[in-house]
């Protein structure tokens, strides 16, 4: 599924007519009509509904849908906003028309009969929204939302919701919270984050009515935004060869563990078991091996290191290593990790304490450490991470989470699995697939550990980096969303782990019902 950012849409709308000959009103045409076909599919009753109209083009969109309703004879009527001498072209000829046709037109909120409403269609705004959303039009939105719940009113935006920034998904105080938003030739990026994908409610994705992925091909500044969602995996996941031994499906080595740490290997080896890989060994330090081969599943073999050349011995016949899973942070830990970094080359998974011997790498030696590999390195950081690793406030972060993942993968040539609400998956070219899986449930300590496992896995039975990521990443929040629906928290990363063999195989096989 693609996913559009503000620059994108915008830059649509100046090339359809520049380029293309394509003119906007066509577009808005389009745009409008489909907007009146949602909204008649699911109107019930002789009530009305109510289009809140800016004076720009979203508000405009809204005019012509008004318009193509009272076509179906739904009945509709007009609150506008904002001083429609000042609005778009398109809009004041929109506003002709309607006015014209005679359709109700209100400009005070005071006018409007609430108690014959049975939706507001806010077209207040869209992509054109510059910085925070201005008083009067916040003053508006509280007094209507305050009605819609008076009088459960539903509630609609066109294409994103006034106040919800489209590239970062913040919000303006008093925001339209929608039901539903019905959007064009693809969701914006700023409904699929938080908090901006809570004001969107239920989106729905309408034709524009050009084929925007040309357009966009000419585009300077073009990084794609994608979301990792099931119709995406299931284009990645290959079936396995009915002759494929534990030979072909590759070998997975964790590399991990400290005294007391030791549930974190054992989770990821578990998941690389469960995940498919043909073998798995868990390597922990020397004096962590006992307490290792006392817990961990049969199906693991298990070794022990104690020198960076011992590690390098064991990855020799390895198909992936999975390095940092409840390393620990001792200095001479720290000092393994980047020794063996600086000699291996082989396919990597880096999480956990792995970082931590990476410390801050826009500034720091290790700057460069990653940038040169063949098979560039996973990443897997949770936020709290990823500033250590960046030098900067989770909160900066937060506020610029898409760019700020695209700009590290770019900048040290790594796929990074960002750990966040949601979690991202950002390609070394720039490309950021949002995941649109995942549940409230999955807070909880070795969910990361079970990803690692998952996704080394992946590597092991022959994916690419890049697949492996996306594969892992969505599997085992699709899989953890499956467990949600019976108990939503208090399922664990074993049971995710356990459960991903059965999910893998119906999405293969659609009619097993395992
Ligand atoms: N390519 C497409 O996807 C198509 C999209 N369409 C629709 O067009 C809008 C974008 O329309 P645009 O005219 O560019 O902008 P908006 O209508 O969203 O907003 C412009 C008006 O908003 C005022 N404004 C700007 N910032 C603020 C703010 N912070 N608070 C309040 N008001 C604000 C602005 O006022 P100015 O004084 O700054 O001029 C304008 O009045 C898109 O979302 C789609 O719905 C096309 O219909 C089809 C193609
Ligand atoms: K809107």
């Amino acid at each position: 599924m693609r996913i559009l950012t503000k620059e994108e849409s915008q830059y649509i709308d100046r090339m359809a007519p520049e380029k293309y000959g394509i003119p906007l009103g066509y577009l808005m045409e389009n745009a409008g009509s489909d907007v009146a076909q949602v909204l008649a599919n699911h109107y019930k009753g002789a009530k009305s509904i109510l289009f809140l109209s800016g004076n720009g083009n979203n508000g405009a969109d809204g005019l012509v849908a008004a318009r193509h309703l009272m076509e179906l004879e739904i009945p509709v009527c007009i609150y506008l906003f904002g001083e429609s001498q000042k609005g778009s072209q398109l809009f004041k000829e929109q506003l002709h028309m309607v006015k014209q046709l005679g359709i109700a037109i209100y400009t005070s909120l005071d006018d409007i009969p609430w108690h014959t409403i049975w939706a507001v269609v806010e077209g207040l705004i869209g992509t054109g929204m510059k910085g925070e959303l201005r008083f009067q039009m916040k003053e508006v939105i509280e007094i209507v939302q305050s009605q819609c719940e008076l009088y459960s009113i539903s509630k609609w935006s066109i294409d994103i919701p006034a106040g919800v920034n489209a590239n970062t998904g913040e919000v303006s105080h008093s925001s339209f919270k929608a039901d539903y938003t019905i959007t064009f030739g693809a969701t914006k990026q700023g409904v699929c984050l938080y908090p901006g994908k809570e004001y969107a409610g239920h989106v729905i994705v309408k034709p524009l009515g050009i084929p925007f992925e040309k357009v966009l091909q000419n585009y300077q500044a073009y990084h794609n935004t994608w979301g990792l969602d099931i119709r995406l995996i299931e284009t990645l996941l290959r079936p396995r060869s009915a002759i494929a031994h534990k030979g072909r499906n590759g070998h997975t080595l964790v590399i991990g563990g400290s005294n007391g740490m030791i549930g974190a290997p054992l989770m990821a080896g578990e998941a690389s078991v469960h995940s498919g890989a043909g073998k798995t060994t868990v390597a922990v330090p020397d004096d962590c091996l006992r307490t290792l081969q006392n817990k961990v599943m049969p199906e693991v073999m298990t070794a022990s290191f104690r020198s960076v050349s011992d590690i390098m011995d064991l990855v020799k016949d390895k198909s992936v290593l999975a390095l940092g899973p409840g390393l620990g942070r001792r200095e001479e830990t720290a000092q393994i990790v980047l020794e063996f970094l600086a000699t291996y080359d082989g396919p990597i998974v880096l999480d956990a304490d792995a970082f931590y011997a990476l410390g801050d790498m826009a500034n720091g030696e290790t700057n460069g450490v990653l940038q040169s590999r063949s098979h560039p390195a996973i990443m897997t950081p949770h936020l709290g991470e990823f500033s250590r690793l960046t030098g900067r406030s989770i909160l900066d972060i937060q506020k610029n989470y898409v760019q700020s993942a695209r700009d590290f993968a770019i900048a040290q040539h790594v796929v990074l699995v960002l750990k966040g609400i949601p979690s991202l998956v950002a390609l070394p070219n720039g490309t950021i697939y949002i995941n649109m899986a995942g549940n409230s449930g999955m807070g909880t300590g070795g969910m990361g550990d079970v990803l690692t496992g998952m996704i080394s896995a992946f590597v092991a039975q022959g994916y690419e980096v890049n697949e492996a990521a996306l594969i892992g990443t969505f599997l085992h929040s699709y899989t953890a969303d499956r467990l949600g629906t019976k108990k939503l928290w208090g399922y664990t990363p074993s049971d995710v782990s356990v459960r991903i063999g059965s999910v893998i195989s119906e999405l293969l096989s659609p009619s097993l019902n395992v």
